[in-house]
């Protein structure tokens, strides 16, 4: 019989809960060789092995459909791949490492709170600064799907940003973000607000799949559904 890979975080906020889980739907997990190893076993399943993998490199392991099974959040899953709902199926949602993606401005924008304010500020943007609007993110596709796709918002400009995005509106880096934020103290800190209808994603911890044609009649893709399933 084929062996069914399910990558875990390797480090990071989802490891100890994405463990945790496992061991609650009994498939407990332990690591190959010593503590520091990046494969693992379930206890009593020979067929079950871990990869202990990065929360963006099991986005894009399970849309290669390099692993079976992957618990990471949502956003890596829809901003790492191109088509996820063709390439993964989200089996489960864990209920932990929940976060937002999110549009936020500059508090003192006052007239700026919805998708459609900040249209009329893009559309302005040039003959006001003589450029476009500038957006710190490190979620580029996310953010063209919600610009460009939802709110037919073509004028701007994506500044890459890979950490402490919240700072490049007053590092004068860009004009506004999109980022994850949880409890929003650090949107708050820098003097950020959330558009109203500028929630992207409401992102958890999720069990996903990745969709192959072999996992079709194998019951042992849906055992481990149901068993993280009833646990949650
Ligand atoms: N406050 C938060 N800040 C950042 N990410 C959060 C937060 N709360 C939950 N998450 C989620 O945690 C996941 C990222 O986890 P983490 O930052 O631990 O990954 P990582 O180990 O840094 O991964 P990688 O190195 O692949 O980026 C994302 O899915 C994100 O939505
Ligand atoms: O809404 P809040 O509760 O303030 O959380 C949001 C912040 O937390 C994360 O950063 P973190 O400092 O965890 O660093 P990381 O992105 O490198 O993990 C994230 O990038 C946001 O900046």
């Amino acid at each position: 019989m084929s062996t069914i890979t399910i990558a875990l975080p390797s480090k990071g906020r989802m490891k100890d809960d994405a463990s945790a889980i496992f061991e609650r739907a009994g498939l407990p997990i332990v690591a190959v060789g010593n503590e520091r190893s990046y494969r693992g076993r379930v206890e009593g399943h020979g067929d079950i092995e871990i990869a202990f993998l990065s929360a963006s490199e099991i986005a894009r392991e399970l849309g290669a459909g390099t692993v079976d099974f992957g618990v990471t959040g949502e956003d890596l899953i829809r901003e790492g791949l191109a088509d996820a709902d063709r390439k993964v199926e989200i089996a489960a949602r864990l209920g932990f490492g929940h976060a937002d993606v999110v549009v936020a401005v500059p508090e003192i924008w006052l007239d700026v709170d919805t998708m459609a304010d900040l249209g009329d500020v893009a559309a302005d943007f040039r003959s006001r600064h003589g450029r476009r609007l500038q957006i710190a993110t490190k979620y580029w596709r996310l953010t063209q799907q919600h610009f460009s796709g939802s709110h037919g918002i073509q004028l701007y400009r994506i500044v890459e940003s890979l950490g402490a995005t919240e700072g490049a509106p007053a590092a004068g880096q860009a004009d506004i973000i999109v980022d994850i934020t949880s409890t929003g103290s650090t949107l708050k800190a820098n003097h950020l607000k959330i558009l109203s209808d500028g929630v992207i994603l409401k992102s958890e911890a999720c069990l996903v799949r990745a969709r192959k044609a072999e996992h079709d009649g194998d019951v042992r893709i849906t055992e481990i559904v149901e068993a993280v399933r009833k646990v949650l």
